[in-house]
């Protein structure tokens, strides 16, 4: 049997995604790394247990009719088929034919991100339940942990990348499950007030300083820096570095506002407390736009006195999560043995354990499939551009995702 013959043969043995699932018009998010939909298994679809799952398109770049799977593509298969863990998204299957790849994942209801907007437009339910903050907080780190155990750092954990199962799931409901959304929208959002920020808008609200001062190394330590910012924010549903500018066009990560906004926030970092600090790269450019008599009565506790923090396990908890240098940062297994874990109320497997869910299920995107991937594609930034591209057939695609990962937790 010749080349061509094979592969009509095998792709007529393939199970076609659009046969096995319905998930068209369910598109829940789009972004740098593709689009995602919530599908449902067909009636004749056996293979499946019937509930909700995730199916995300990958980007695929056809080239001179060879369909190429991008660096991205290759890095986030790569990577999810090794990891294994109670609060990770889990890759479930892989789909292929000639044109598109499909990422089958569980479907989670509800993100941070969506929990905090309904507190924020909320008159009589302001703030997420101690219970609730206590235990989205305590299923991040196990998570984090388990990255950091095996040398894998996230670099862009915000809310909207912090999934939690909903209803339906008896095992799963309010399981956190960490993901990388990827929905980073690739043009400047027009301003908006944080009450109605997309998640899909590049921010830098959680981006540590030594980040911000072009740091060369990404450590552990960045990824803490942004739980402790969510942690924030899940104690006051404001974001505590929120600025209203999202400027992409930057060349290089050092953000002038983001940076008088943490400062605003936190005071001026005193050399004494951060010994590198005068060797990052943009520290002269620091010492010019800044004048760090002007922060002089900033402090977290200050920022923070209106939540009534003052002398709580929870801000105790906080400050060493923002602990301007990095490498004084508590680190995530550190944070787990803290005593804030270890006081009433106890964190629950269940994030909405004696709660009744108030947050409502994932608005349904519209499915304009080919100008997304226009506009997607024209509005690449250079540095996101593909770099050296796999062909597709060199990838294994595995069935059911089950082999035990080589890196042990
Ligand atoms: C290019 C790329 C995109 C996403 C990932 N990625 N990384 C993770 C961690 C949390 C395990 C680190 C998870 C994912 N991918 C996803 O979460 N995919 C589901 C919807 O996009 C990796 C690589």
């Amino acid at each position: 049997m010749i080349g061509r013959e094979f592969i009509a043969e095998l792709e007529n043995k393939r199970e076609k995604v659009e046969n096995l699932f319905n998930f068209e018009k369910f598109k829940v998010g789009s972004g740098t790394y593709g689009q995602v939909f919530q599908a449902f298994p067909k009636t004749k679809n056996k293979l499946f247990p019937k509930k909700s799952y995730a199916l995300k398109l990958i980007e695929c770049i056809d080239h001179k009719q060879n369909m190429i799977l991008s660096m991205s593509a290759c890095r986030e298969i790569a990577l999810l088929r090794e990891l294994k863990h109670e609060n990770l998204i889990q890759l479930n299957r892989i789909f292929t034919d000639q044109r598109k790849v499909w990422l089958l994942f569980d479907y989670c209801e509800h993100d941070i991100w969506q929990i905090l907007t309904y507190h924020r437009k909320s008159e009589t339910d302001k703030f997420p339940s101690k219970g609730l903050v206590k235990s989205l907080m305590f299923q991040m780190f196990q998570g984090i942990s388990y990255l950091h155990n095996n040398w894998i750092l996230h670099r862009d954990l915000k809310p909207a990348n912090i999934l939690v199962v909903g209803e339906g799931s008896k095992i799963e409901r309010g399981r956190v499950k960490i993901g990388d959304m990827g929905f980073a929208r690739l043009f400047n959002s027009p301003l908006k007030t944080f009450v109605d920020i997309d998640p899909v808008v590049v921010t830098f609200w959680y981006r540590a300083p030594e980040l911000l001062l072009d740091t060369k190394h990404y450590t552990k330590a960045i990824d803490i820096w942004a739980i402790g910012c969510i942690f924030a924010e899940l104690l006051s549903t404001k974001p505590l570095f929120y600025n209203e500018e999202e400027k992409l066009e930057t060349s290089t990560p050092y953000n002038r506002e983001q940076l008088h906004k943490i400062f605003t926030t936190m005071g001026f970092p005193k050399i004494e407390e951060w010994h590198n600090l005068k060797a990052m790269p943009c520290y002269e450019r620091l010492t010019k736009d800044f004048a760090s008599a002007a922060y002089e009565k900033r402090s977290l506790a200050a920022t923070l006195s209106k939540y009534k923090l003052q002398n709580t396990s929870e801000f105790r908890l906080l400050e060493k999560f923002l602990t301007m240098d990095p490498t004084k940062r508590i680190t995530a297994e550190e944070a787990l043995k803290d005593s804030y874990f270890y006081e009433e109320p106890l964190p629950n497997a269940d994030a909405f354990y004696g709660m009744k869910i108030p947050y409502p299920p994932r608005k349904y995107l519209p499915n304009e499939e080919n100008n997304n991937r226009t506009q997607h594609q024209q509005q690449l930034p250079p540095r996101q551009q593909q770099q050296q591209n796999i062909p597709l057939q060199q990838i294994p695609l595995p069935g059911i995702v089950k082999q035990e990962p080589r890196i042990q937790p």
